[in-house]
């Protein structure tokens, strides 16, 4: 069994982004530029979005981070995602979902200029994915891709299981697994909460994608020896030992599973920290492409 160890290979890409940008400083070409808007004090966002601001402080790249009162009207967002699409000098931004429920996330998603789109989450870039155009490939789903390719592991014609079909991270994973491109050429199966026969279908995976955020909801029992098995549930659960009064936890009983598994991502320190550097990946991209 090999650990997919998405805390070391994401420690390996942010050397490589540093690199890069000391390249450009060299050149004195511009330093990437990532904005981040959060709304409100969602314990969870706080966490992730002060991750994103920490990784581009380390690999060099300038960030803002717009921290709004979760009073603010759905036309004050909108109006802030104008002043980012039109600032020049930032090159990608995100809005951290969730947002409060007054606020329309549809709405603010498809104000987001696609070229800044560093989240993938357009339907301009949701598009490009499906046609294999160029684009931005959605965060998390792009840092597991990164982890299949570094750890060379093998897609192709094999059975892959996804469970969960959320916009951000089954449904765009069931349609990049099936992909003529590699990591991709899987035969995918997106199961659901509608799902009548999960069990049976996990039994015949090769590769299972777990995205439903239920602890300890994939076990021994549910999967085939050699398996590979990605986790990308997060699930905060009280913990008076941590000093943070909690621990996060996955949608796989990693104990179990990682018996049989041949490759399997460890939570924390999965694809979490992936989903972090591959936002990264998608801001050095956006400034090139738009050429600054
Ligand atoms: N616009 C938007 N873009 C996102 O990319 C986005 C979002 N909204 N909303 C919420 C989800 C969730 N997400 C995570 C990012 C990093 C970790 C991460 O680094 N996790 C660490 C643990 C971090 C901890 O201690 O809480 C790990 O798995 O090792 C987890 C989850 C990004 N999301």
């Amino acid at each position: 069994m090999q650990i997919l160890d998405g805390k070391e290979t994401s420690k390996a890409i942010r050397q490589e982004l540093a690199e890069a940008v000391e390249a450009r400083k060299a050149k004195g070409q511009k330093i990437p530029h990532l904005a981040a808007v959060l709304v409100g004090n969602d314990g969870g966002s706080l966490t992730y979005v002060g991750a994103k601001v920490r990784a581009c402080k380390e690999i060099g790249f300038e960030s803002s981070l717009f921290h709004l009162e979760d009073t603010i009207t759905e036309d004050e967002l909108l109006a802030k995602v104008h002043e980012l699409n039109n600032d020049d000098e930032i090159d990608g931004f995100i809005v951290q979902l969730p947002l409060p429920k007054h606020i329309d996330e549809k709405k603010i998603t498809l104000a987001i200029d696609p070229k800044k789109d560093v989240d993938g989450f357009h339907p301009t870039n949701l598009g490009n994915m499906v046609l294999n155009l160029p684009g931005f490939l959605p965060a998390t789903p792009a840092g597991m891709l990164e982890l299949f390719k570094r750890y060379d592991v093998e897609t192709c014609g094999k059975h892959c299981v996804v469970i969960g079909r959320s916009h951000i991270v089954g449904s765009p994973m069931s349609i990049l697994m099936g992909r003529s491109a590699y990591p991709g050429n899987s035969t995918v199966t997106l199961t659901h909460s509608r799902t009548k026969n999960l069990k049976e279908l996990l039994l015949q995976a090769d590769i299972i994608i777990s995205a439903i955020g239920k602890p300890n909801f994939l076990t021994a029992d549910m999967v085939k020896e050699g398996v590979v098995v990605m986790d990308v549930g997060i699930t905060r659960l009280e913990d008076a030992s941590k000093k943070s009064g909690y621990r996060i936890v996955g949608d796989v009983d990693f104990e179990s599973v990682s018996e049989k598994a041949s490759f399997i991502t460890p939570v924390p320190g999965g694809v979490g920290p992936m989903t972090i550097v591959s936002l990264m990946m998608n801001t050095l991209k956006a400034m090139e492409i738009n050429q600054k």
